[in-house]
């Protein structure tokens, strides 16, 4: 086993042992408390860029399987971990997670002080770090960037059609999650998958019934440029944004973002739905949040607030059919108490073309 250390920029080393690839990589460094789902998370494009460090100390113990993965590749730049299990056992299992790793050309680290790292970083915030073999903070140029520009890199660089025979959903990829395209098929939507930077009039003339804003890496900032078509897009459509979807539409419209300090990444965070005082538990994961005093009463309505720190976690617009949440409603990993947020979605679209939506189940 080849020794290896996470150094972080506050000048902390941790010591471990290399798993995967065993380059040296560079990331910011972020944490995720879900107890399963590790493969999930492993392959959610909006970790782009950040190195992942798993708090429940155990994770492998059910090996990598053909059916979890939520996008075609490990986006994200390495996984830290406490305990790995080398000998998963799960009849779905094809591999264990080194191998896994390996194969994908991701590095991992393991037999880490995580809850060492995780301590860290709730007092500091999420920074930047290395993995490498030397645990000498001044042997590494800090000066070095974390990359930008993670969504030109995730998102589809071609059109993709998933054929239905219900609603027409375009669906902007930003970096999507297979789980979310998956609850559209699920009610028998047809789906275009479209670049994160296709134009209104491309859409339009694929004459969509709705359009949904997907996940993806990032500062949401990053995509200024985008903001004026983003905005004539969601005003024309019915439209459902999910987590960096949600942001940007809030910023599309005028709203503002700011950074939490270490992020919510988890598959436990408690919302509350301010229409009825229900709580719902989701999965998260996302460090930027739209900031309550930036939001005009008039535009947006507050749907959901986040129970712990009370940041918001969905907005309504006050005239047009957009809906936008910052949790997962697709879950994977996690509860999927809020799923019928999708159903909501498909509900407003019937409504907006003055169809019945009494045959409709959900
Ligand atoms: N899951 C996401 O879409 C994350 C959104 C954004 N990159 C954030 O960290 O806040």
């Amino acid at each position: 086993m080849k020794k290896g250390y996470l150094v972080l920029e506050s000048g902390d080393s941790f010591p471990g042992y290399f798993v995967g690839t065993q380059a040296p990589v560079t990331g910011e460094v972020v944490f995720n408390t879900s107890m399963t789902g590790y493969q999930e998370i492993m392959t959610d494009p909006s970790y782009a860029g950040q190195i992942m460090v798993f708090c429940y100390p155990l994770i492998g113990n059910y090996g990598i399987n053909a059916e979890d993965s939520e996008h075609e590749k490990i986006e994200m730049q390495a996984a830290v971990f406490s305990n790995l299990c080398d000998l998963p056992s799960h009849f779905q299992s094809l591999a264990n997670v080194d191998k896994w790793l390996a194969e994908s050309g991701v590095t991992g680290l393991a037999g880490v002080d995580t809850r060492g790292i995780v301590q860290l970083i709730r007092k500091g915030g999420t920074m930047k770090a290395v993995i490498s073999d030397s645990p000498d903070p001044d042997a590494i140029d800090w000066q070095d960037s974390v990359a930008k520009g993670m969504v030109s890199r995730v998102s589809t660089k071609t059109m993709k059609v998933y054929e239905g025979t219900g609603a027409h959903i375009v669906l902007i990829d930003y970096g999507y999650k297979k789980s979310m395209l998956t609850a559209l098929l699920n009610q028998g939507c047809k789906v275009t998958v479209v670049p994160y930077n296709t134009s209104y009039d491309t859409i339009r003339a694929l004459k969509p019934d709705g359009v949904m804003l997907s996940n993806g890496p990032g500062d949401p900032m990053e995509l200024q440029t985008q903001f004026d078509e983003i905005k004539k897009i969601t005003s024309a459509y019915p439209t459902l944004g999910i987590c960096l979807g949600h942001q940007l539409i809030a910023l599309s419209y005028g709203a503002k973002t700011s950074k939490l300090l270490f992020g919510h990444r988890g598959a436990n965070h408690p919302v509350k739905e301010l229409g009825t005082g229900k709580v719902w538990i989701t999965s998260q994961n996302h460090s930027y949040v739209v900031e309550q005093a930036s939001i005009a009463s008039d535009v947006f309505q507050v749907t959901y607030k986040n129970v712990n720190d009370g940041s918001i976690e969905g907005l309504k617009h006050c005239k047009l059919p957009i809906e936008t949440v910052q949790f997962h409603p697709e879950a994977h990993p996690g509860p999927d108490d809020t799923h019928p947020v999708f159903n909501r979605f498909i509900r407003s679209i019937h409504q907006s073309k003055g169809e019945a939506t009494h045959a409709i189940t959900y």
